[in-house]
């Protein structure tokens, strides 16, 4: 028998890696003659640099940056083992997670470091990016990014614009002299983790900026800023830049699209595909996944359904393992899983359940999934 192993994180206890590592585990100490494949997976959000190198046998490099605040930090990036291809989170360097809670505020955050480490890849020669975004702190539609990779914003005087959320309703004409040379010639694309639009009531600003540290007046400045800049990079270069996924990131995917030939792909979809997850789904008996919390979220684009997808077009038994399952009964139906074993008990407070997820994920596999192939 064939067992595919293929969870997200348990985000905040166990990485993907020991999720597989814990049932793999507990399975052959069942039965030490199972073929188990383990495949840790990411969505498109934290991890996919890490996912995408270590299945490209890459590896990493380090690179001076400035992070959403303009300090100095060190950021890193991934490279494929034939140094062709580059995989670049964009929250490494211009995450939320770099800021403090009292330092968020996307009028004066900045992409800048994410497009020193592409400005970084591109030196080295690489012929394709591949970058993640999301987890940003910012709201400058990849202002300091471009900024970074070689264009100049003037204001009407013709004075230089910090490359900040603030200031996109001030830019006036984009000086491209100095446009690194390689952004025409490198392939990029980018996977986001949302399909919102630039600008508007379901865009970056009014749905991000305030996770971000925005308040009310902030959100309409930076959304009248989206607008204004949307409506001048279409001037200048005749290429619409409000398409869906345009708001992932505070809108970097804009000045990426009229800098380069992108591609823009949800980021499940362009997991799937680059792991080739079609194929070994096919060749399992059974598939087994899982994450911290099944909810809502679960639903759209994330591990879980997109692993559930691909179980029921090859019909394949389904195996869920989660920390938690908010989601009612009704709404795992279109999931179409065999059975779900959760880690957390009422009677148990969770952050037990999360500090021992390890031995309650073996002991639960061997509970319940061993039980039930048994049967
Ligand atoms: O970074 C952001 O703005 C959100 O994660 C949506 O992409």
């Amino acid at each position: 028998m064939t067992i595919l192993i293929a969870p997200d994180k348990f985000k905040g206890s166990l990485t993907a890696q020991q999720v597989c590592d814990e049932i793999k585990r507990a399975l052959l100490e069942w039965n030490g003659a199972l073929n188990i494949v383990t495949l840790p997976m990411a969505d498109g959000g934290e991890g996919s640099c890490e996912l995408l190198t270590s299945s490209s046998n890459g590896k990493y490099i380090t690179a001076s940056v400035h992070d959403p605040l303009f300090r100095n930090i060190d950021a890193r990036y991934g490279i494929s083992k034939d140094n062709r291809t580059a995989f670049l989170e964009m929250a490494t360097a211009s995450g939320l997670q770099l800021l403090k809670k009292h330092e968020r505020n996307p009028m004066q955050t900045t992409t800048l470091g994410i497009g020193e480490l592409i400005a970084h890849a591109l030196d080295l020669g690489v012929k394709e990016i591949i970058l993640g975004i999301g987890g940003s702190a910012t709201n400058d539609a990849g202002m300091g990014m471009a900024e970074a990779l070689g264009v100049q914003f003037l204001s009407t005087e013709g004075e230089r614009l910090k490359p900040v959320g603030e200031n996109l309703r001030y830019i006036h004409t984009l000086d491209l002299t100095n446009v690194h040379t390689k952004l025409s010639t490198t392939a990029f694309t980018i996977f986001c983790d949302v399909d919102n639009p630039l600008y508007g009531p379901r865009g970056a600003a009014h749905v991000f900026a305030p996770q971000k540290g925005a308040n009310e007046e902030m959100i309409q400045i930076l959304d009248e800023g989206l607008m204004h800049y949307s409506s001048l990079l279409e001037k200048t270069f005749g290429r619409t830049v409000n398409f869906p996924g345009a708001g992932a990131g505070g809108g970097l995917p804009a000045s990426l699209k009229v800098l380069t030939n992108l591609k823009v792909v949800p980021g499940m979809d362009f997991i799937i595909k680059f792991l080739k997850l079609d194929e070994h789904v096919r060749h399992a008996d059974i598939v087994i996944t899982g994450e911290g919390k099944v909810d809502e979220q679960t639903l759209s684009g994330k591990v879980v359904s997109g692993i559930a997808r691909l179980a029921k077009k090859y019909d394949k038994a389904l195996f869920v393992v989660a920390g938690t399952c908010e989601l009612p009964e009704h709404r795992l139906e279109q999931l179409n899983i065999r059975k779900l074993i959760t880690l957390t008990n009422p009677n148990v407070p969770e952050d037990y359940s999360m500090k021992n997820a390890a031995i309650l994920l073996n002991q639960r596999i061997k509970e319940e999934l061993v039980q039930h192939l048994t049967d």
